[in-house]
């Protein structure tokens, strides 16, 4: 495996139509393809403004919709591993959807598929309730899929604050972990950073932290500032919040000797405490 790639985080400012947000996706993938990217990767439902309006306008027929289509076309074409935002992928039952992420490798072929595990019902102040629970029927699997250049694991927005889920990705050997998420900017300003930070410093790791820039056309609008931790909790890329690609250079040998000096798997108290993964933890 090589010892180092270059990331790319699609910060897409995500207009009213999925028509247009397929051209705008496609165009910044290349973008980001061209200058070197091995591993892009999209925000939490890049197909549409998030309300459950327009979910429902844009939710899309398994296994294969249209968005599904251009996702695997783009990884192909452009010859990168692609973690391709989330979009609502319809249950069949009227109103729910599924909060899907596809994943795909450079032949265009799909990888792994993760659904939001964890659902955002908040009471946030006046214009920020929101009950996720009422549309989206949470997954009850935890992704992780093998690259060229490592295993990564995968969480959708409020997954992020859940340091279990990301222990476990650490157990199952990743070196790397990636949010699609779409945080509010109510609680982005305080907590986006340290979730990222605190998930990279406990199982010392990169983190990749990817949302939509901020729209204040949208019925809820985003906080943007999309990030790359390393495994010593620094930030080492982002951008605010306007559209941005943001590169960052995930080095496997920085890893190791963050490990080699703060060597806490070796310090763990096995014997005291454990994290015990549930769910089937079959890849797709
Ligand atoms: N869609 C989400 O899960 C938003 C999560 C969020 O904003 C948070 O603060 O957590």
């Amino acid at each position: 495996m090589a010892s180092r790639f270059k990331l790319a985080l699609v910060q897409m400012l995500v207009e009213r139509t999925k028509e247009l947000n397929h051209i705008k996706a496609k165009k910044l993938i290349q973008e980001a393809a061209k200058k070197g990217a091995k591993v892009v990767v999209l925000p939490e439902f890049f197909t549409s403004w998030c309300d459950p309006k327009f979910f429902l306008e844009v939710m899309e027929p398994v296994p294969k919709g249209p968005t599904f289509t251009l996702l695997s076309e783009a990884a192909r074409e452009n010859e990168i591993f692609l973690f391709g935002g989330t979009y609502p992928e319809a249950s069949g039952k009227s109103e729910m959807f599924g909060n899907l992420c596809n994943i795909f490798n450079p032949r265009g072929e799909l990888i792994g598929q993760h659904r939001k595990t964890h659902l955002f019902d908040v009471d946030l102040g006046p214009r920020l309730r929101i009950t996720e629970s009422h549309n989206v029927i949470p997954g009850n699997n935890f992704t992780s899929v093998t690259t060229d250049y490592c295993k990564i694991g995968v969480g959708i927005c409020l997954d992020l604050r859940f340091p279990e889920m990301a222990r476990i990705y650490g157990q199952r050997g990743c070196n790397l972990l990636i949010y699609m998420g779409a945080f509010s900017r109510k609680t982005g300003p305080v907590h986006w950073d340290v979730l990222s930070k605190a998930r990279a410093v406990d199982n010392q790791v990169y983190v990749a932290s990817v949302g939509p820039a901020t729209d204040e056309r949208s019925p809820y609008v985003t906080w943007g500032h999309s990030s790359v931790v390393n495994p010593w909790g620094e930030i080492i890329a982002s951008c605010e919040s306007e559209e941005a690609i943001v590169y960052a250079d995930i080095d496997f040998d920085y890893l190791k000797e963050v490990r080699r000096m703060l060597p806490i798997e070796n310090q763990r108290r096995n014997d005291l405490y454990t994290t015990v993964d549930l769910t089937n933890g079959t890849p797709v």
